[in-house]
């Protein structure tokens, strides 16, 4: 029986200021979720929001109040090992909140696997892979640093494809300071960029056929998530793949998009799926329409890192990657064994659940107290 769903928020500085077209991250806030079970097992589940509300529509504090206020409570004294059941009661009596649900579903599904002693990827159809390529994202906002930040990442062989955050400056501008980086990186390592929805298809015309020229392999969202007349002709009109990233809210987007020739390649995000299963139906999508994938993070901490790589280790064409690197963004680490990044790849845990152990003492010391939600460090764009 689910005996309690507690929820807190950990704010994480990041190692550096994290520059994206709709904020700049100094932290991240975590919202992690711990289900204790009558069983005496316990399952934790993550969810995150990029730069609070400048990036979706949930906040990491409306997460927390709609979890504790309205999902807990149908939940609780339902049987714990009915996961799918749980969960279709949030999902036929609660709209919208997908990354609320996705916490709630993490946390369901990490007690169920250490209830049955194997690994959340066996309870979501079974891994057919062990590890996944990781790229960097380089968003320091300048040249230099960035070509050096990247070369640390090669020489430590921790990734060998970086993605830039584009769009803040004008499109001449970005595409210098990222044909720059392709030119100091060479031709061996893979550079993309992400644009965050920041230009007109005006300025993605102008902008994609430079990059495309300039040897760069992936344009990602480059117009707002709900052009997808304009995302279907940018599709068609490159040959470099453009990915889909913002305008993917789960199956139901990922269908349209796919019916409408939108995207060349899918960002599968288990929190704006809603869910571990909902992103594996935005993969199956793809996968049945012939569109690439590529596993997309919401800069989460380790715990949805870890829940997302146990749902992309499923997938059995990844051609374009991973980007778990959340957790080596952040300057705290709030697992008693960290994540195993080597070989340019992330590790997908092989012990039951989700195959890591949260450092409480750490996190109760790390968690915001309440009413302190001023703590939050951000720089609107
Ligand atoms: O892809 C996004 O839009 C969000 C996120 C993923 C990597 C990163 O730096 O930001
Ligand atoms: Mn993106």
């Amino acid at each position: 029986m689910i005996k309690s769903v507690e929820t807190l928020i950990v704010d994480v500085p990041t190692i550096r200021p994290h520059k994206l077209s709709v904020a700049t991250m100094n932290a991240q806030a975590l919202v992690l979720v711990r289900i204790l079970c009558d069983d005496g097992i316990e399952g934790w589940g993550e969810a995150t929001t990029i730069g609070g509300l400048n990036y979706g529509e949930e906040s990491p504090e409306s997460i927390k109040t709609n979890i504790d206020t309205y999902m807990a409570p149908l939940i609780v004294g339902m049987k714990a090992e009915q996961v799918a059941k749980a969960m279709n009661k949030l999902r036929t009596t609660i709209q919208g909140n997908r990354f609320a649900k996705c916490a709630i579903e993490t946390a369901l599904l990490d007690a169920q696997g250490k209830r049955l002693g194997v690994p959340v990827s066996e309870l979501l159809g079974g891994r057919v892979r062990d590890e996944l390529p990781v790229a960097w994202t380089l968003a320091s906002g300048d040249t230099k640093k960035d070509i050096a930040e990247a070369e640390k990442m090669i020489s430590l062989r921790r990734h060998n494809i970086f993605k830039l955050k584009i769009g803040l400056r004008s499109v001449e501008a970005d595409v210098e300071h990222v044909l720059a980086i392709k030119r100091a990186l060479g031709s061996d390592i893979s550079v993309r960029v992400d644009v965050n929805q920041a230009w007109s298809e005006l300025n993605a015309v102008k902008g994609i056929a430079a990059l495309q020229a300039g040897g760069i392999d992936l344009i990602e969202q480059p117009v707002k998530a709900s052009y997808k007349a304009s995302m279907a002709r940018l599709t068609n009109q490159f040959d470099v793949a453009i990915m889909a990233d913002e305008a993917l809210h789960g199956p139901n987007d990922a269908l349209e998009l796919a019916n409408k020739f939108a995207a060349d390649v899918f960002a599968v995000k288990i929190n704006q799926s809603g869910g571990l299963f909902p992103a594996i139906q935005v993969a199956t999508i793809a996968e049945l329409s012939g569109i690439s994938l590529y596993g997309g993070t919401m800069l989460e901490g380790a715990v949805g890192t870890a829940a997302s790589a146990h749902v992309f280790s499923t997938f059995s064409d990844l051609a374009f990657g991973t980007e778990l690197f959340g957790p080596l963004l952040l300057t705290e680490e709030i697992l008693t064994e960290p994540l195993i990044y080597k070989n340019f790849s992330l590790q997908v845990p092989k012990g039951p659940g989700l195959g890591i152990q949260l450092d409480v003492e750490k996190i109760n010391y790390l968690k915001r107290q309440q009413g302190h939600s001023d703590q939050v460090d951000l720089i609107p764009a």
